[in-house]
């Protein structure tokens, strides 16, 4: 099967408080060539496996697993509001295979997205609706999150799915590794505003969305000039999940512990489940025939970022 995967840290932050001009260089010339070839591959389909950040999932009901059957970004940061191209009779398919193999996840007909979609896609393709999506988005903020072993599970399901389908796939894995941005939890809110925001924040106002850039903006200020409370960037924890992905290690990987994931490198760090899936997804794709490539990894604390990138191409 014709596949190729591409896992790339995201960070809404770029463009807003960036680091030095050779490290912004640096990645966009990255960016650049992981987009060249996502335009040579030229893919049937995308099935990106993606974190949301209480910008279309709240407490009100927040499942660990959904796929989208239709889907829009927010246009959170600097990504495009917009609908995305789901091919919705594929992605119904690909929800009855998952589900069907033991995976329960949620659906949605109005996924709304925000930038650990949008920013992936508009980067690695060029636009929000370049080519068909399956977005599935996997819970990375919101405790309890799910362990890296079901990830993977969802994975090799999904992988499974689009091998019997044999369109050229793209996987995408967005967001990690070790990082901690300002995401405000319940196990610690007291103000009842925030907890209101928690459980219902869909489509916040103008004002309300510039306010929590801002905040992030700020953190961000703090973080890098070492003022912060953020929990610090783990460059050996992101070096060493990325070499275990690469070796598709799953022995170490399934033995994650949320508890550590979170001690070690952050509460977000969670996010790297994406990869997990997706390097799962391509790897039960290929029926184990592909290979893995380290691109990059830099810790970047401007961004809130261990930012790091991952490819794979099938044999
Ligand atoms: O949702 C937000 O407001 C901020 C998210 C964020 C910040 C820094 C790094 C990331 O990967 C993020 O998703
Ligand atoms: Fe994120």
């Amino acid at each position: 099967m014709s596949a190729l995967l591409q896992c790339l840290s995201h960070t809404p932050l770029k463009g807003y408080f960036d680091p030095d001009a050779a490290v912004v260089q640096e990645v966009d010339g990255l960016v650049a060539r992981l987009r060249g070839e996502v335009e040579a591959f030229d893919p049937d389909v995308i099935y990106l496996f993606w974190p949301d950040h209480l910008n279309g999932f709240f407490l009100d009901t927040m499942p660990q697993f959904c796929i989208g059957m239709a889907a829009e970004s927010v246009g959170d940061y600097q990504t495009t509001a917009g609908p995305l191209d789901v091919p919705r009779e594929l992605a119904e398919a690909c929800a009855n295979a998952v589900v069907d193999a033991g995976i329960d996840l949620a659906f949605s007909y109005r996924m709304q997205v925000d930038h650990g979609c949008a920013q992936p896609l508009e980067e690695l393709t060029g636009a929000l609706a370049r080519y068909p999506v399956v977005p599935i988005f996997i819970n990375s903020v919101a405790p309890p999150v799910v362990r890296t072993r079901r990830a993977r599970l969802l994975g090799e399901a999904v992988g499974r799915f689009a091998r019997e389908r044999g369109q050229r796939a793209l996987f995408i894995g967005s967001g990690g590794l070790s990082h901690n941005p300002p995401v405000p939890q319940m196990a610690t809110a007291t103000d009842p505003a925030v907890i209101e925001r928690l459980i219902n924040n869909r489509n916040p106002s103008k004002e309300a969305r510039d306010a929590r850039q801002a905040r992030t903006i700020a953190a961000a200020e703090a973080f890098t000039a070492g003022t912060g409370t953020l929990h610090p960037l783990n460059a050996e924890w992101d070096r060493r999940l990325m070499a275990r992905l690469a070796a598709r290690d799953w022995a170490a990987l399934d033995a994650y512990r949320n508890e550590d994931i979170t001690a070690d490198a952050g509460g977000s760090a969670h996010e790297a489940k994406t990869w997990v899936a997706a390097v799962a997804a391509m790897d039960a794709a290929c029926a184990g025939a592909w290979k893995a490539e380290e691109r990059y990894y830099r810790e970047i604390p401007e961004w809130i970022a261990g930012f790091g990138a991952l490819t794979g191409r099938s044999d």
